[in-house]
């Protein structure tokens, strides 16, 4: 069957384009744009004009042939090129559809066919996804490296050794005199082999980070500056600032991107002993603010004790804390900071300070390296990893403790899992639940 769909925002833009792939994109392609010649120059940008059902000219715009295999699904694929009016680009889609060989595309389904044809593996199908969703520079570099094959080499190098092992395995089960001795080594394999899967497995929290950016909380004491330093981080005045303690009330949150990483800055409520009743409330979603985010900057005043400091770092409990010494344009006495490990002094209100704070933010939830290097595992590749890794690791004790059979079901466990990452073993089921949360015309 020949699908069709828009490939361009239904938005006004400068260009849009209407896309159809299989066997009767050419043909049908052709009934709107009467000037192509019956057999166009793959790849070839031919100027056209797009007609109606009565030939009345409807706009005047770019013809693209791909021919099968040679384009992004493998199939036959036209593309009408028009201006980027949608209720004009409604309209030649309705015209393809009126051809009953052609149906509207399915969420992702030009990708999928890209996958079906073979044409690309199903790490690279998912980085297309990765890379339209992309909403950091670090996001964007990263899915363009796993598009153009970053993820599925390193998948590749894991599988291509588990194959062969079961194949060496299932060789000794099945022709016990020819193979003999190809299960040799098989433990050492074994291990190595779970090694490099839960190494890959390691990264699924970069991925994550690169994905979604990172949470990163102000808190601390009523007054310390905390908006103040959220408004110098943010660049504008996003929060109220007053010299009153207990000014900020609800949760504030605004996005940045610093060295190309996505992040939420939270600025919240100050915590203090006795506070009103909205405070109150307000300190509430402080705690549970804290509980949500990947680093929170305990903002201290000069005032503040090594003691006072000790009580608030309790306060982000199982979450990390940077501790950041505020107002340090005025803090002339001995600032209780001075003792922290990593010194960190600042001013929102001169500034100071504040490029050393980025960077320690970023090389705590970054330790070395740079967001663009790294691979994107997914929640689903984790958990496809973590099965392999699983069944590696049975594996393992299986080849001293168990029979050859038990060792070889292990690994061909691994390697199912495995193809679930790549795509070399995987069901409709899957196929489905994956490429639905593509965009139509994708
Ligand atoms: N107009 C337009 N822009 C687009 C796409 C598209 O389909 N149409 N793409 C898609 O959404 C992406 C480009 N992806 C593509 C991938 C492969 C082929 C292709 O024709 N491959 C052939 C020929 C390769 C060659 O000559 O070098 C092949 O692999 O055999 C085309 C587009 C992004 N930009
Ligand atoms: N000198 C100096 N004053 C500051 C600095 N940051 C904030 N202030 C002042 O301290 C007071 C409190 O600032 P805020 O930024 O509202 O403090 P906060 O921590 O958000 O306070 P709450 O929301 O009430 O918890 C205001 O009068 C600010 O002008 C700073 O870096 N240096
Ligand atoms: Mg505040």
């Amino acid at each position: 069957m020949t699908i069709a769909a828009l490939a361009t925002a239904p938005a006004a833009g400068a260009v849009g384009i209407l896309r159809l792939s299989g066997p009767a994109a050419l043909e049908v392609g052709r009934r709107l744009a009467p000037g192509i010649p019956e057999a166009p120059v793959p790849r070839h940008a031919y100027l056209a004009s797009f007609v109606d059902a009565g030939g009345r000219t409807l706009d005047e715009g770019l013809f693209l042939y791909f021919r099968a295999p040679h384009s992004f699904t493998g199939e036959d694929v036209v593309e009408l090129q028009a201006h980027g009016s949608p209720r004009l680009l409604q309209l030649l889609l309705a015209r393809v559809l009126e051809d009953e060989r052609v149906r509207p595309a399915r969420p992702g389904e030009f990708t999928r066919r890209a996958f079906l044809q073979g044409r690309i593996d199903l790490t690279r199908a998912e980085a297309v996804a990765d890379l339209v969703a992309a909403d950091s520079e670090a996001a964007v570099r990263a899915a363009a490296a796993g598009l153009s094959g970053a993820l599925a080499l390193r998948v590749a190098s894991l599988e291509e050794p588990l194959r062969a092992l079961h194949a060496d395995l299932e060789g000794v089960l099945n022709f016990p005199e020819e193979a003999e001795g190809a299960d040799e080594g098989a433990g050492p394999r074994v291990a190595a082999l779970r090694s490099e899967a839960e190494s890959l497995l390691a990264e699924a929290g970069r991925g994550r980070l690169v994905r979604r950016g990172a949470r990163v909380a102000l808190y601390g004491p009523v007054n310390a500056g905390k908006s103040t330093l959220f408004n110098r981080l943010v660049g504008e005045a996003r929060a109220l600032v007053d010299a009153e303690p207990g000014t900020t009330r609800d949760v504030l949150e605004a996005r940045v991107e610093w060295n190309g990483l996505a992040l939420s800055l939270l600025d919240t409520a100050g915590l203090r002993e006795t506070p009103g009743r909205i405070e109150a409330l307000g300190i509430a979603r402080t705690r549970e603010a804290l509980a949500s985010v990947d680093l929170a900057l305990l903002v201290l005043p000069p005032e503040a004790t090594p003691a006072e400091a000790e009580g608030w770092v309790k306060e982000a409990g199982a979450t990390a804390v940077l501790r950041v010494a505020g107002k340090c344009d005025v803090a002339a006495l001995p600032h209780a900071a001075a003792t922290w490990e990593r010194g960190l002094r600042v001013s929102g209100k001169t500034g100071e300070g504040l490029e050393p704070l980025r960077t320690a933010v970023l090389s705590h939830l970054w330790g070395e390296g740079t967001p663009a290097a790294v691979a994107l595992v997914s929640e689903r590749h984790a958990d496809a990893l973590r099965r392999a890794a699983e069944a590696l690791g049975r594996a393992h004790e299986a080849s001293r403790l168990s029979t050859l059979e038990v060792l070889s079901g292990e690994v061909g466990l691994a390697l199912e899992a495995l193809g679930e990452v790549s795509g070399t073993s995987v069901s409709e089921a899957l196929l489905d639940a994956i490429f639905q949360r593509f965009c139509i015309g994708k």
